[in-house]
């Protein structure tokens, strides 16, 4: 316990003068912090803080640290957040595998070892086999598996959801939406998941905070 995990402690974010959000939060390895609230009201813009590519027409203070060290004190590809978008954005160019293969930090060197690895992580998501597959043969929900895998092969330190399953249809994304949580959970990652849909916090089952809402 103590300082694993997420901690986000006095974050506000201001535009133009007006306050969008102010909040103090723990995120423990592990769990979810589901943030609601209306179009606009600043959800995307506390991932983009938090990820450390926040536009500088913002004006933002507090710090956020991952189990004790502070990762507003460093550049975004320092930060080791994996994120996840309404659309998974996957290399056109490059195959599924070298897709993830791309994600995969440095220190694993060799081609091999990389597809290797990719090939594991296509495996944990339920694409055996896909790895020369074009990523623009992929249905919907296989893409949503893809940026999964690939975020997870990045050895993130903690899981940026930006509506990531708002554009699948109700049956997918139940299943995209326990696969991510479950591979959440199983990754100890702290969490921090925006969404409209009170079903995905629902499932999330973690702590609620909702910006832009008389409070
Ligand atoms: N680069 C920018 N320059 C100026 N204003 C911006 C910029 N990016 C976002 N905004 C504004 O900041 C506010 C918060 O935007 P943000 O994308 O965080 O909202 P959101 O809660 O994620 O909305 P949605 O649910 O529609 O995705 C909005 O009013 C938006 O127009």
């Amino acid at each position: 316990m103590g300082k694993e995990g997420l901690f986000l402690d006095q974050v506000s974010i201001a535009l133009d003068g007006h306050v969008l959000l102010a909040l103090t939060q723990r995120v423990a390895p592990g769990e979810v912090l589901t943030v609601m609230g209306p179009s606009g009201s600043g959800k995307s813009t506390l991932l983009a803080y938090i990820g450390g590519f926040l536009d500088p027409v913002f004006k933002a203070s507090g710090k956020v640290f991952s189990d004790g060290f502070e990762l507003t004190a460093l550049p975004a590809e320092d930060r080791h957040a994996g994120i996840l978008f309404q659309d998974p954005l996957l290399f056109p160019h490059m195959s599924v595998g070298a897709n993830l293969a791309f994600a995969i930090p440095a220190s694993t060197k060799g081609r091999a070892a990389r597809l290797a690895l990719a090939d594991a992580a296509l495996d944990g998501v339920g694409l055996h086999g896909m790895s020369g597959r074009d990523p623009a043969t992929l249905s919907g929900g296989q893409k949503a598996r893809a940026a999964l895998a690939r975020a997870l092969l990045s050895s993130p330190r903690l899981l940026l959801l930006d509506e990531p399953f708002s554009k699948l249809d109700a049956e997918l994304r139940g299943q995209i939406r326990n696969l991510v949580l479950a591979k959440a959970r199983e990754s100890r990652l702290p969490v921090v998941l925006v969404t409209h849909d009170q079903a995905d916090a629902d499932a999330a089952g973690g702590p609620i905070v909702r910006i832009g809402e008389a409070q």
